[in-house]
C-alpha cells in the first residue's frame, strides 16, 4: 500500500531547479534511502515532503491526503516526522524534556491548563513523561533522561533527535543523514535502532553516504543526481546501475565538491 507519492516535484531556487520533475512513492513499511552526491537535491525533496517548502510544481499526498500546502507543524499531526542533517535539539534542556517536547503536537492541554495545572494536566502531564520515558528507553538512553541533551555525546545526541521525531507518533520518520559524524560502533547500534523502528511498523525514509548502512537497511533505493531521478529499485539492481555508477564514478575523477 503506497503511503506517500509525491508526482513531478519541482523546486526552482533562484532560477536553479534543486529538483526537476522528480517522483517518488512509498510504500508503508518498507526502508527506503534516498542517495546521490552533494547538491543532488536530497535535503530539497525532505523539505518538500515536511512543508518547509511548497513545490513549485507537483504535487504530494500522504494517506491519500493532498499536503503540498500544509504547514510542517500539521503536517507532523498528520504523521510525519524528522531529524535532521544539522542536530537540532534544546541542548539547555534535559533529554526528557527533549522528547516531552516533541510530544506536544499529541497532548490535549492548552498553555492555559499548562499555567494552572488542574488535576486533568497533571494526569496528562504523568501520561506524557511515562510516554516520554518509554521511547527515550526504546532508544536506549533512558539512563542520561536528566541530562543536558548538549553534554550528550555526538551519537547520542543523535539517538535522541530520533526520540523526538519518535514523540510525535510518526507513521513515516524521515531521517536526514542519520550516521553522520559517527563511529563505526556507533553506526553499527544505530542499524540495529532503524531496524527496531521499521519493526514496530514505521515506515523509514532515510539521506545518507554510508553505503554500508544503506546497503544493510534498505529494501530500496532511490537515487538523485542533479536534481533528477535517475535510479529507483532493490539495492543490488542500483548498485550495478550504469547511471548510478556514472555519478558516483564522476566525484572520483576530481569532482570534489560531488563527493559522497
Ligand atoms: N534555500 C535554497 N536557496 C537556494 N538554493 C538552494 C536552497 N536549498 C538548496 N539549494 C540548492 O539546491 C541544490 C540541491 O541542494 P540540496 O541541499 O537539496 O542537495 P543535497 O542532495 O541534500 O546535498 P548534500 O548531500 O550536500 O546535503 C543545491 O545546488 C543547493 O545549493
Amino acid at each position: 500500500m503506497t503511503l506517500l507519492e509525491g508526482k513531478n516535484l519541482t523546486m526552482v531556487f533562484g532560477g536553479l531547479a534543486a529538483l526537476d520533475s522528480v517522483d517518488i512513492s512509498i510504500n508503508k513499511g518498507e526502508v527506503l534511502s534516498l542517495i546521490g552526491p552533494n547538491g543532488a537535491g536530497k535535503t530539497t525533496l525532505f523539505n518538500l515532503l515536511t512543508g518547509v517548502y511548497s513545490p513549485t510544481r507537483g504535487s504530494i499526498s500522504f494517506k491519500q491526503k493532498e499536503i503540498k500546502n500544509l504547514k510542517p507543524y500539521d503536517i507532523t499531526k498528520m504523521g510525519i516526522a524528522r531529524t535532521f542533517q544539522n542536530i537540532r535539539l534544546f541542548g539547555e534542556m534535559s533529554v526528557l524534556d527533549n522528547v516531552i517536547i516533541g510530544q506536544h503536537c499529541r497532548t490535549g492541554t492548552g498553555v492555559f491548563g499548562a499555567i494552572f495545572r488542574g488535576p486533568a494536566t497533571r494526569k496528562e502531564e504523568r501520561k506524557v513523561r511515562d510516554r516520554a520515558m518509554e521511547i527515550l528507553n526504546f532508544v536506549g538512553l533512558d539512563s542520561e533522561a536528566g541530562e543536558k541533551a548538549k553534554n550528550l555525546p555526538y551519537g547520542k545526541q543523535r539517538r535522541l533527535e530520533m526520540a523526538r521525531a519518535l514523540a510525535t507518533d510518526p507513521d513515516l520518520i524521515l531521517l536526514d543523514e542519520p550516521a553522520a559524524g559517527m563511529n563505526p560502533q556507533e553506526t553499527n547500534e544505530l542499524i540495529g535502532l532503524i531496524d527496531k523502528i521499521n519493526d514496530m511498523g514505521k515506515t523509514v525514509l532515510l539521506i545518507e553516504h554510508d553505503m554500508k548502512l544503506v546497503m544493510g537497511i534498505s529494501q530500496r533505493i532511490m537515487v538523485l543526481d542533479y536534481g533528477k531521478k535517475i535510479a529507483d529499485g532493490p539495492p543490488e539492481k542500483v548498485r550495478n546501475d550504469e547511471k548510478v555508477i556514472k555519478a558516483y564514478l564522476g566525484d572520483r575523477a576530481g569532482k570534489e565538491d560531488r563527493a559522497c
